[in-house]
């Protein structure tokens, strides 16, 4: 790669004190992962080139916030025709859903996503309506089976995820393979509805079949916010997949390890907190902890995963599962812990689990209430 080989990004941060969006042009340079920034409205450098070493290539795309030196810019646009066209193509969106009969699932079937080199810019999980559905799917609404499709669809929560990557609405389609399991089962054990589908209808997995759909499909969960969040708060606790575990696409393999080990997952969404947000959020630790600031720093340097977890008395049954904050100690004393097993040090420690019980709905409510709204 050519030492200035770079590309151009628009990117937007919300500017708290001015009560603004400012607008900078982004630059990067892969070959060393540095920055340079520029403002533009007043057309001056605002940080002359930088290695930012937290960021990766991948991390630039249309949608996502990234942490540059303490501000969440949001990247908004290509900045250049060279940038669009080489890179573009590598970022197509596509919407997927993980069906009811799928949601036991939901580990193995996001690190599928992941290992076919897939990123999730936006997840949620909600129960839709018997409306809803019927609008999603009203294209099939004169056919034989559209009732026995509006009954599976409504039986339980199912989980919209918007997926970017190459050619992303064909690959994806042709990982989860024929709409009918059978079918699927006689083409490859690989196939994502052969592995996680049951019949006909109950398939495990949706893929938009068009651009146009893509985007009416995304509008649909993303715009509009169709379908109820479906987070209880009610014997539960706050499970945050922390970003840099989520940049190594650790998540599914967590979501796997929580689920086998007998919790429900009752809610799941994406998350990109600003500065503001993580101090908010991580403030018991403030003055507590000696590694507060650089809590603060991992949890908002990307986007973050987060899961109601529900058991009886899940704020104590699941930080036990957890494990002792520092990785290194697990490894030691608790080698089957999420944290012995996902952590690297006492900051990037793979999850934030709640620590006292009377803040479990609090947490919870932080994300499925506060920050949903
Ligand atoms: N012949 C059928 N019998 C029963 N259910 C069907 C049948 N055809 C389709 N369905 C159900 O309706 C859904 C939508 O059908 P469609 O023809 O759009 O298939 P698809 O594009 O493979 O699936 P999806 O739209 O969910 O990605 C299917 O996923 C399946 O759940």
């Amino acid at each position: 790669m050519a030492v200035d080989e770079r590309f151009c990004f628009m990117g937007e941060w919300y500017d708290p004190q001015a009560s603004m969006t400012r607008t900078y042009q982004v630059l990067f340079y892969p070959a060393d992962s540095s920055i340079e920034m520029y403002d533009v409205k007043t057309r001056r450098a605002f940080l002359k080139r930088t290695k930012c070493e937290t960021i990766k290539f991948n991390d630039f795309f249309i949608g996502n916030t990234i942490n540059i030196f303490s501000r969440s810019i949001k990247i908004a646009d290509f900045g250049d025709a060279f940038t669009a066209r080489s890179i573009g193509k590598n970022q197509e969106r596509t919407l997927a859903i993980i069906k009811p009969d799928a949601i036991r699932s939901l580990g193995d079937i996001i690190s599928a996503v992941y290992e076919n080199g897939f990123t999730i810019a936006r997840m949620r999980m909600v129960k839709l309506s018997q409306n809803e559905v019927m609008y999603f799917y009203s294209e099939h609404k004169t056919k034989e089976f559209f009732p026995r499709l509006c009954e599976f669809m409504t039986s339980g929560p199912v989980v919209a995820m918007e997926l970017v990557g190459s050619d992303a609405v064909n690959r994806w389609r042709s990982m989860i393979g024929p709409t009918d399991t059978q079918r699927a089962r006689e083409q490859g054990a690989h196939l994502l509805r052969a592995r996680f589908g049951t019949d006909g209808t109950k398939n495990a997995l949706h893929g938009s079949d068009s651009a146009e759909s893509v985007q009416r499909e995304l509008s649909f969960f993303f715009g509009s916010k169709y379908g109820v969040n479906t987070a209880c708060y009610n014997d539960t606790t706050c499970c945050v997949i922390k970003p840099h575990a989520v940049a190594e696409g650790r998540a599914g393999h967590i979501i796997n390890a929580i689920l086998i080990a007998g919790f429900q997952v009752s809610a799941i969404g994406t998350y990109s907190l600003d500065k503001v947000n993580a101090e908010e959020f991580l403030e018991v630790y403030k003055g507590v902890v000696h590694e507060y600031p650089k809590m603060v720093e991992e949890l908002m340097s990307g986007a973050c995963i987060v899961l109601e977890v529900r058991a009886q008395n899940a704020q104590a049954v699941f930080r036990d599962f957890c494990g002792p904050a520092d990785p290194e100690i697990a490894r030691h004393i608790r080698p089957r812990t999420l944290r012995a097993l996902y952590g690297k040090d006492k900051v990037k420690n793979a999850v934030h689990c709640t620590d006292l019980a009377e803040d479990a709905s609090l947490e919870v409510e932080y994300f499925f209430r506060i920050l949903d709204h």
